[in-house]
């Protein structure tokens, strides 16, 4: 071995080998060198100097990043939980808008939880003054601060905005300005990423494609299958009744008959094939209510927390059964073109003849499996309350029944139609009790709305149930339950022509309101016909809000045979 691979020997060699490259050079009469092996210690003390050097060096910038990182992170952690908020509020209250004090990190969360929990302790008295019940956080605070304020979801600022000139600026002149509030993770993963939450050209593109679903021409072809899905409902209950009366919690049967509705008209499949579905979407909706109660913190819905794992398990279950039913109707799609039967047009079909990808179509059935559900059925359950409590509305509606369906069991869409007082009744249902209570919407840049200056990321709330209840608007009797006064049309029921907004207003309205109000009033109309009913004894008035506004204690009605 020459002098110069031994170098090469040694230099690669680690300290620890040191000894053995000593013995090494002596076998090789190299130790006869004593300069070298000297020399050679030299450099090695050097190597193994630098190699330390080296690694302190890579110690230190490694710490001195983490403390960078950790810093920096601290920055931002102040900023977006003390400092942003500090100035928000400053910015709004300049401009004369104040609200309940932001406190770090919960914000108003904490005195929202206690006034929503003190509100839902006991029920209420028979009247439909419910706002101080079912928001009572906007009814504490509007008394204080005014129509307009600021509160804190977390470290979230959201304005409330109840003028229905305002409102109607976000939702029509200035609408581009301000976008759809993306929800909570769990709600999303209800929602589905669908309709409800898609944006901008996916939006406008899918909900021109599933547009036509809701036409009135294929709203007409639901009529029967609604009408077989009611009239079997009602022979249950003729089944259970007893000496010509039956008490019925009205609520749970509508949620099951909207859940038929919906599978049947919109997906074109079998109950069986929704059942499922909705069951674990009824479990799915207990954590996304949980969600409303909690301050967002960004990242927690990975963690594996016994929460969050039941959620993972719940969503795959969704999925699962969701491609099965897609794959069902895929498979069947020959068949029913074969057939010469006139079926509506449903929004499987229409996906897949668009040419969505399989995943594309099963977020678009999460939306419409979870919108079309609880809404629907809160309308039935409140309509059905509020004329049980108050038997003279109730005549007149059964009279009108009598009169434009006469002897068919089954309405036609024509009759439906045809029943004005139905109609004003539903909609006097849905200013008082309106299933969807409140909307958010996010500033997407600095807007000016009227005259109020709003930063970008702003979350805007807008409390329907609220502006629905506002005497300003409605008049002094803005709390009785009076249809008449959609005689002359919803635009001229009060002093705002967009104040009653049950289902939204602009371009993000209700895709399945017109379905929703036909089966409403077609299934009540088909009750009128059988049935007069009044509340059970055991009725507790407690309209209170889950996602949707229900009855907390359940809506026991007793219908007599007619
Ligand atoms: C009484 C019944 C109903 C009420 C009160 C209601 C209420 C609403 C409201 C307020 C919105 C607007 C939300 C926002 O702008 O943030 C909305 C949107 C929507 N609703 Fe309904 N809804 C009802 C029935 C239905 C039914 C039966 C379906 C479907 C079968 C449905 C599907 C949808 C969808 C997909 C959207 C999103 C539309 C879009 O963003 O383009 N809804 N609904």
């Amino acid at each position: 071995m020459n002098l110069l691979s031994s170098f090469q020997h040694i230099k690669s060699a680690t300290e620890n080998h040191f000894s053995l490259i000593c013995l090494k050079l002596k076998e090789e009469k190299l130790f006869c060198f004593p300069e070298v092996t000297k020399q050679l210690q030299g450099i090695f003390k050097n190597e193994r100097l630098m190699e330390e050097e080296r690694f302190s060096f890579i110690t230190k910038s490694f710490w001195l990043l983490l403390v960078f990182t950790a810093l920096a992170l601290l920055a931002k952690l102040v900023v977006h939980l003390w400092w942003r908020p500090r100035k928000i509020a400053k910015h709004f209250s300049k401009q004369g808008i104040k609200g309940p004090p932001y406190r770090f990190f919960i914000g108003n969360m904490k005195d929202l939880v206690e006034l929503m929990t003190k509100a839902a302790s006991q029920p209420m008295p028979l009247s439909h003054n419910v706002l101080p019940r079912v928001l009572p956080f906007y009814h504490h605070w509007k008394k204080i601060y005014g129509a307009t304020y600021l509160i804190w979801f977390g470290p979230n600022p959201r304005l409330t905005i109840s003028d229905p000139a305002l409102i109607r600026e976000i939702f029509s002149t200035s609408s581009e300005l301000f976008e759809k509030y993306e929800s909570h993770p769990t709600v999303r993963k209800l929602e589905g990423n669908g309709l409800i939450s898609l944006k901008g050209e996916t939006w406008a593109h899918r909900r021109k494609i599933i547009s036509p679903i809701f036409h009135t021409e294929n709203l007409r072809l639901m009529v029967p299958i609604m009408g077989k899905s009611v009239a079997a409902m009602l022979d249950r209950w003729s089944g259970l009744s007893n000496s010509g009366k039956v008490e019925i919690e009205v609520s749970e049967w509508f949620q099951n008959l909207s859940e038929e509705v919906i599978t049947r008209t919109i997906f074109g499949s079998s109950y069986e094939d929704g059942k499922e579905i909705y069951k674990l979407q009824a479990q799915q909706i207990v954590f996304a209510a949980e969600s409303f109660q909690k301050v967002f913190v960004p990242g927690y819905r990975f963690l594996p927390t016994s929460r969050n794992r039941q959620s993972w398990r719940l969503d795959g279950e969704i999925e699962r059964l969701l491609t099965r039913l897609i794959d069902r109707r895929r498979q069947a799609a020959g068949d029913r073109r074969r057939s010469s039967e006139e079926r509506p047009r449903d929004l499987l079909e229409r996906l897949m003849e668009e040419g969505l990808r399989g995943d594309e179509i099963v977020e678009e059935c999460k939306s419409f499996f979870f919108a079309g559900k609880h809404t629907t059925s809160s309308l039935l359950t409140w309509t059905t309350v509020l004329l049980a409590m108050h038997p003279q509305w109730q005549q007149l509606a059964r009279d009108e029944v009598l009169r434009v369906c006469g002897a068919r069991d089954i309405p036609t869409k024509d009759d439906v139609a045809n029943l004005k007082t139905l109609g004003m009744i539903v909609y006097e249902s849905l200013r008082l009790y309106p299933p969807t209570v409140a909307m958010i919407r996010r500033s997407k840049n600095d807007v000016e709305l009227g005259r109020i200056k709003i930063p970008k990321g702003t979350e805007i709330l807008i409390p329907i149930l609220a502006v629905h209840h506002d005497s300003t608007v409605w008049g002094s009797d803005v709390s009785e339950f009076n249809p008449a006064r959609f005689t002359q049309g919803i635009a001229r029921t009060s002093k705002h022509p967009t104040a009653f907004m049950p289902f939204g207003l602009g371009a993000r309205q209700c895709i399945g309101q017109n379905l929703a109000v036909l089966q409403v009033k077609m299934t009540v109309a088909m009750i009128l016909q059988r049935f007069s009913f009044d509340l059970s004894p055991n009725y507790n008035h407690a309209p209170t809000i889950s996602m949707f506004l229900y009855p907390q204690f359940n809506a026991p009605v007793i219908f007599h045979n007619l």
